[in-house]
């Protein structure tokens, strides 16, 4: 799915609006009927407090109509208005007008801290305070009256973004955000829902399509896509029938040190786990039993040092290379890593001990085989491209530097970015079970196990990130976050794959509408 800017928004409403011939008041309507639909469903005539804070542009016009069309259905309404600025928008102010027809009284007008209402555990509440159209960030007692919602335990729905957030600019102040507990969202997800500094005060969302013009979501390039399940059947490669181990290559995967063997178990697991037709494991010496034992399936090439390595050598050619999990940094292993950087035909996995390398040795960044992938994690990231000052900075950073040396970079965490020139991906599986040590190991194995297969760059890295996320939500389901351990994100690899032509289970919603 797309992920536009707010600026791209705005034009896909100027043009839907040209193009439909419909007015932006009718598209304002199909959005509030979207959220009135969604509540409606759920709530089902319950008569429970739903407070509608509404500011006084088009967000808050969106407000205005689901609070009319909710009243207009017999629920329990209050409809209040955040009169920070006289400069209503248009469609504000045509749905004010409405609203009064229905109800035969104006919203409760809320200009101050006096005027903040009592709400309690059980009530709803709707924030249609500021949409996308925030251009400062939101001071005084508006600011006081987001602080006041967030301290309320009553439910919070915040229409299109949760306010005080930007759609795709960094926060400026984290006190100052209303924390949504759901946010129904239009047409595509914002950028912000998915950066670490942000994505708390969206928490769940939903994406309510209002039938913006298709060409324009067709044709306009986004500013960053979110990889979810419908995309990563897309990457899939079938297999074919007379396809044998060669035509899914050869991966080697160089790892491991004294005492750092696991690394090289986990990721030359998963190279197997993903596909890989052969697997060699390149390990110092003392790894050799280790390897041989644990994944028979495997083949090992042993280092002549006992405990790092110093010369990675091998007789065959690889279809890719995974390198740096548990490798350490000493000194002939740096000299061992820059000698192989030397195969700029073979496709790499550069992870772990691997980056710290080139973070220390910065002028090896320049050997880098175009089309490398690069895996770290925020504290490897920061090593390599410097601190940032928010989210939006290191993406920014990340871009520049992927663009320089023309590499991957895959930026890990929750909603893992995979960074391509200036495109991002956003993968949407993955939890917090898989906070545990070697669960990267997996992932390197994974990524270098599918460009074995003839997956390029860019896909083995995105649909690799898809599914190692997916494997561990699926271990995660079967033991719970804290027990998920690297070994159970590999071990449920095969459901990840089986799980792609799964179908989902229709909720009732949609059941409703087939
Ligand atoms: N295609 C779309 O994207 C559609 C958008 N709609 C709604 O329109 C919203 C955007 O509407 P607007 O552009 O009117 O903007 P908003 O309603 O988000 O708010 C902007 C208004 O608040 C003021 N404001 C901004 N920051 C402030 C601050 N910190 N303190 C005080 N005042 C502040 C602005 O000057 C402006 O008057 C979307 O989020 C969405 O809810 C829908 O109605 C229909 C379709
Ligand atoms: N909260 C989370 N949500 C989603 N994925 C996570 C979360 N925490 C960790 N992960 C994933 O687990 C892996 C951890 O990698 P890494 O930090 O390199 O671990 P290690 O070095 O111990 O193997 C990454 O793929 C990361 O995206
Ligand atoms: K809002």
């Amino acid at each position: 799915m797309k992920i536009f800017s707010a600026e791209q928004l705005y034009e896909a409403d100027k043009i839907t609006i040209e193009k439909q011939q419909i007015t932006s008041e009718a598209l304002m309507e199909r959005a509030g009927t979207q959220i009135f639909n969604w509540l409606h469903q759920r709530l089902n005539g319950t008569p429970v407090p739903i407070r509608i804070f509404c500011g006084i542009g088009n967000n808050g016009g969106d407000g205005l109509v689901v609070g009319r069309m909710l009243i207009e259905h017999g629920y329990n309404v209050i409809v209040y208005v955040v009169n920070c600025s006289d400069k209503r928008s248009k469609n504000f102010l045509i749905n004010y007008d409405k609203i009064k027809n229905v109800t035969k009284k104006w919203p409760l007008l809320m200009k101050g801290e006096s005027d903040f209402p009592e709400i309690n555990p059980e009530d709803i509440i709707v924030d249609a305070i500021f949409g996308i159209g925030l251009n400062r960030c939101p001071g005084g007692w508006v600011k006081k009256l987001i602080q006041y919602l967030n301290e309320s335990k009553a439910f919070k729905l915040a229409i299109d973004i949760p306010s005080g957030l930007y759609s795709n600019l960094p926060l400026e102040d984290t006190e100052a955000v209303l924390k949504a507990n759901h946010t129904l969202t239009f047409q595509t997800p914002k950028l912000s829902f998915f950066l670490p500094e942000t994505a708390s005060f969206v928490s769940n969302f939903d994406v309510l399509e209002i039938g913006l013009d298709i060409e324009f979501l067709q044709t306009t390039e986004p500013i960053g896509q979110l990889i979810s399940k419908l995309e990563a059947q897309r990457f899939y490669k079938p297999r074919e029938k007379f396809d044998h181990k060669g035509t899914y290559g050869h991966t080697l995967i160089v790892s491991g040190s004294y005492g750092k063997m696991g690394a090289a178990v986990l990721s030359t697991t998963s190279a197997y786990r993903i596909g890989a037709g052969m697997v060699t494991a390149f390990v110092p010496k003392c790894g050799y039993a280790i390897i041989q034992t644990t994944i028979p399936e495997a083949m090992v090439i042993t280092d002549k040092e006992d405990d790092y390595l110093s010369n990675i050598s091998f007789d065959f050619e690889p279809s890719a290379i995974g390198i740096g999990m548990g490798i350490g940094k000493n000194d002939t292993t740096v000299a061992a890593f820059k000698k192989i950087l030397q195969n700029k035909d073979i496709p790499f996995v550069i992870d772990a001990d691997a980056l710290n390398i080139l973070s220390e040795n910065k002028a090896m960044l320049k050997l880098l085989p175009k089309n490398s992938i690069l895996t770290p994690h925020p504290g490897e990231l920061k090593r390599l491209i410097g601190e940032w000052k928010n989210d939006y900075e290191k993406l920014e950073k990340t871009k520049k530097f992927s663009e320089k040396y023309e590499v991957v970079v895959i930026i890990k965490g929750a909603y893992t970015i995979t960074v391509y020139g200036d495109k991002l991906y956003i993968n949407t599986t993955g939890n917090p079970g898989m906070g545990t040590a070697g669960s990267g190991d997996a992932l390197s194995g994974v990524i270098t196990g599918l460009l074995s297969q003839g997956y390029d760059a860019l896909l083995a890295s995105v649909f690799g990130v898809y599914l190692h996320g997916r494997a561990g939500d699926i271990a995660a389901g079967q033991l719970g976050y804290e027990a998920v351990m690297a070994g159970d994100v590999i071990d449920n690899l095969s459901e990840a794959y089986l799980d792609l032509f799964v179908r989902e289970e229709l909720s009732s919603e949609e059941s409703a509408e087939k």
